[in-house]
């Protein structure tokens, strides 16, 4: 299954003012480059055991195409895709794909008529109507993981990603076919893997990703979830509502246009930033169009010394061992999940692949099997959509587990309801857990109940709902510093809507954590400091520290399309 979607923003206390060590992510502090984080070159990443190359599928072959005549082919009205529009909070939705995949985990349908018609009577989702497959038995085995696709536009996100989906067997051979066919004939060719992701009309017209999709493929240990973000500066809004659901990055990086997308003005550092601002310590960063370079070593190499310095240096601050870098080429579909390119073999040997890497990738903060880690129930929303009667939404779980049949409270509009089915990674399950990607929640309410960024919550454990909070930021490169009074684009877990800096409280020592010159003026780049944020509209947030993933407590600013400074809700005010 496929879902467009568009929503927020995170950010993790622990490694930016905390001690991040015992998650064995960071010890980062954006302030000191300490002699061990000066720029090492990076080892080749290690082998792991080879992975067969036609990794399981995620769904038997008998659940092909069902559930699909209840998936819609255009939105009703809540969530009606809008490029760059926005539902709810301001926020661009991340409504329901358009997807017709038949792919071993696609939902989409293959019947038009039909899902013309469910749309039209308001039956949307799998939830309700057709079902969704159950999860099968292996597939609630394996880890769950969400992978966020960034990059500087054109480096090749989309297509590896489609590329990806077509090898594990997520996309068929026909529907690649017909894509390829489609793509000729409005010219547009080269962009036929990257139609298994950019699916809306401008995005095939103009050939760049506007809003985030998502898909799911199982490799040998893992069921991942992967947000495949615009990599155009004027949709990094959307990057970061991809990012916020994700456990770790997938950073894709054009070898023939590496300084474009690298020196001031491209998104590869701006994009680094934010996935690590937001709580990301994992990154695999693949270095793409290899072949467009005859597969040179020397090139490769060359891109990844300056990247790699970047990456662990301050701006950035990821851990080295939680780097991994690895040559391929997403539209040949080399280095992808196998590797028979001679002129590559030459020197990555058998080297790792792309699932090898992703297989190997860790979440953090994840529920157990008990669905005891995280406290109480708490989740953020990122979609909504009328189902019939009810409302269905996308969500991410921050904290605790969420169980059909259980009782919720949104907040902020303080509404009980009750969940009526629910769905996670294509599949209907009896629950979700701390850090999952909820793909539908069916919940009991009228629509206007929810927006995106509301949260749900235990109703015994209510979250604050408020106007005025404190934050810990760090400023990002500015071009003017930063001042009380000043407007703002403030992105707080799964919502966007302008703040005002009300009060710019400290500056915070880098080094000792110490509250330190009261009241300054301005802040510039590098700073941590506290400020006080007032927003027009109630807001429903968490607190630094409270549990759970963290999604709830960041917040990132960003000013006339340059984000500025990015941290973690202190406590309301
Ligand atoms: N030669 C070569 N071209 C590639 C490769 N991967 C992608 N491309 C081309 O690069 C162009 C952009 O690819 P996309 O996949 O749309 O790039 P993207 O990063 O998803 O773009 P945005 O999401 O809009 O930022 C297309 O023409 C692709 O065919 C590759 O490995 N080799």
């Amino acid at each position: 299954m496929s879902r467009r979607r568009v929503k927020n923003i995170d950010y993790d206390d622990d490694e930016y003012f905390d001690d991040y060590d015992d998650d064995g992510y960071d010890d980062y502090r954006p302030q000191q480059a300490s002699s061990s984080r000066q720029h090492q070159a990076p080892k080749k990443p290690p082998k792991p055991a080879k992975q067969s190359s036609s990794a399981p599928s995620t769904q038997p072959a008998s659940r092909k195409g069902s559930a699909i005549k209840s998936e819609p082919a255009k939105a009703p009205p809540l969530s009606k895709p809008k490029q760059n529009g926005s539902t709810g909070s301001g926020r661009p939705p991340l409504a329901p794909s358009m997807s017709v995949d038949e792919g071993i985990l696609s939902r989409g349908g293959s019947d038009e008529k039909e899902r013309v018609r469910a749309a039209e009577e308001g039956i949307m989702g799998g939830v309700e109507g057709e079902k969704p497959p159950e999860a099968d038995a292996r597939l609630l085995s394996l880890a769950p993981l969400n992978l966020v696709v960034i990059g500087h536009v054109d480096a090749g996100k989309s297509t590896l990603m489609g590329h990806l989906l077509v090898k594990m067997g997520a996309v068929t051979t026909k529907q690649i076919h017909r894509y390829q066919k489609e793509s000729k004939e409005i010219g547009k060719g080269s962009f036929a893997f990257a139609w298994v992701l950019d699916e809306g009309e401008d995005e095939r017209a103009r050939g760049v990703t506007i809003d985030v999709c998502v898909k799911h493929f199982a490799t040998k240990h893992k069921v991942v979830t992967v947000l495949d973000a615009p990599g155009h500066r004027d949709f990094v809004p959307n990057m970061l509502s991809g990012a916020v659901m994700a456990d770790a990055a997938l950073l894709v990086v054009d070898v023939t246009r590496f300084e474009a997308g690298f020196e001031r003005g491209g998104q590869t550092k701006e994009h680094l930033q934010l996935v690590r601002a937001l709580g990301i310590g994992q990154l695999i960063v693949a270095i793409n169009k290899l072949d467009a370079v005859g597969w040179s070593e020397d090139r490769y190499r060359s891109v990844m010394d300056p990247l790699h310095g970047f990456i662990i240096g301050p701006e950035a601050g990821f851990k080295s061992s939680n780097v991994q870098y690895l040559p391929l080429s997403a539209f040949e579909g080399t280095n992808i999940v196998d590797n028979n390119c001679a002129e590559l073999k030459a020197w990555w040997g058998e080297g790792a692949t792309l699932v090898d890497l992703i297989d190997g990738l860790q979440t953090k903060g994840r529920g157990d099997s008990t669905g005891a880690s995280g406290g109480p129930f708490k989740g953020c929303v990122s979609d909504v959509w009328r189902t019939g009667d009810k409302t269905s939404v996308s969500m991410k779980v921050d904290g605790g587990t969420l169980r059909n049949g259980q009782k919720v409270l949104i907040l902020p509009s303080n509404e009980t309801a009750i969940v009526k089915g629910l769905e996670c990674r294509g599949a209907s399950v009896p629950e979700c857990r701390s850090g999952d990607y909820v793909d539908t929640a069916l919940l009991n309410v009228e629509p206007h109940f929810v927006s995106v960024s509301s949260v749900l919550c235990d109703p015994s454990s209510p979250l604050p709902v408020v106007t005025s909070f404190t934050a810990q930021l760090l400023v990002f490169d500015l071009d003017i510093p930063i001042v009380k009074g000043q407007q703002v684009m403030m992105y707080l877990h799964t919502g966007v809507d302008s703040a005002t800096i009300a009060a710019l409280e400290a500056i915070v020592n880098k080094q000792t954590g110490e509250r330190e010159n009261k009241r300054p003026k301005a802040l510039v780049k590098g700073m941590v400091a506290i400020v006080r944020l007032t927003v027009p509209k109630p807001v429903c947030l968490d607190c630094k520290g409270s549990g759970g993933v963290g999604t709830l407590s960041r917040v990132i600013l960003r000013d006339r399309g340059k984000t500025i400074a990015a941290g973690l809700v202190l406590q309301p005010s």
